[in-house]
């Protein structure tokens, strides 16, 4: 049963989006849209830009072109601050606290106090299934549930879009499977997740799929209608089919002025407007 109403705007919507680090270009005409309420995988090579997505979907990675909005507004609009959480690669809590003191101390830090900042505590051990180690160091924990204290504390501020970074990267599959199972929980009560992984079959848990090569987006579509577009029997096989079918096209020598191949995208596309290069947003 859905906790939440999903009918609003899109989760996210993405126009045309550019990163550029100097003269290197990490991200490249990326567009694509997410409903509410789905788990989406964003899968693709290690280096391929996910980690620069995640960022630019949580509002921390400057664009250097293009629209990109979270729940119909601007990504890392202070509004979004307590309704989108992130779950990075890197632990990002505290390894000589227990569980409670470490979702005490983000509690507090997203301004809850009090009894409220009680109840989202205990909400969400409960949530994550961490009761039993409530008042355990989590430097003594295993790596499945570290991960999950990581979560615990993205899931303070209730939020209606949790973006993870390979959430699930080096953990066993046994941990793998609590931890999906956790993220179709909490899909079902109305969250959308964008979920990032350089594994494969972790894309047959997924509802929706973004798939990326070399900083492109060479699809976004539901599971089912990429395997149908494809022809293919796994995602793993879709991913070498597109793959492939690009090389194909670029293996023919063109003028680097001409397009490269489109992505598969099964959607509309948000019309955000024309994208702009921020040094036009400069003048
Ligand atoms: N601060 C930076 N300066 C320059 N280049 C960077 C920086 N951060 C990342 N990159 C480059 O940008 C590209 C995309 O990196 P990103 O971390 O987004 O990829 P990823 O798909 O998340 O990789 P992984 O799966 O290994 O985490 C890589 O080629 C990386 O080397």
């Amino acid at each position: 049963m859905r906790g939440r109403d999903v009918s609003g705007p899109p989760a996210i919507s993405v126009y045309g989006l550019h990163v550029m680090r100097g003269k290197h270009a990490l991200l490249q005409e990326i567009s694509f849209t997410v409903p509410q309420g789905v788990i989406v995988g964003l899968l693709g090579p290690s280096g391929c830009g996910k980690t620069t997505l995640l960022r630019s979907v949580v509002g921390i990675q400057p664009a250097t072109c293009g629209h990109v909005q979270v729940l119909g507004h601007p990504a890392g609009a202070p509004g979004l601050s307590r309704r989108v959480g992130y779950v990075t690669q890197a632990p990002s809590v505290y390894p000589d606290l227990t569980v409670l003191e470490n979702l005490r101390y983000f509690s507090a830090a997203l301004g809850m106090r009090g009894w409220r900042r009680e109840n989202a505590v205990v909400r969400v051990v409960k949530e994550v299934d961490l009761a039993e180690y409530a008042d355990k160091p989590v430097a003594r924990l295993s790596g499945g549930q570290y991960s999950r204290v990581s979560l615990a504390v993205a899931l303070l501020g209730t939020p209606d879009l949790l973006v993870m970074d390979e959430p699930t990267v080096g953990l066993d599959p046994l941990v793998r499977r609590e931890l999906w199972s956790v993220f179709k929980r909490l899909a079902e009560e109305g969250t959308t997740l964008l979920v990032s992984s350089h594994v494969m079959d972790e894309a047959d848990r997924c509802d929706r799929l973004l798939l990326m090569r070399g900083g492109r987006l060479i699809a976004s579509a539901g599971r089912e209608d990429l395997l149908l577009h494809t022809g293919c029997d796994s995602v793993e096989e879709a991913f070498m089919h597109l793959v492939t079918s690009a090389a194909t096209t670029e293996a023919v020598p063109r003028p680097a002025s001409e397009s490269v191949p489109a992505p598969l995208i099964t959607d509309p596309l948000p019309d955000l407007g024309r994208p702009y290069f921020a040094s036009e947003a400069r003048r």
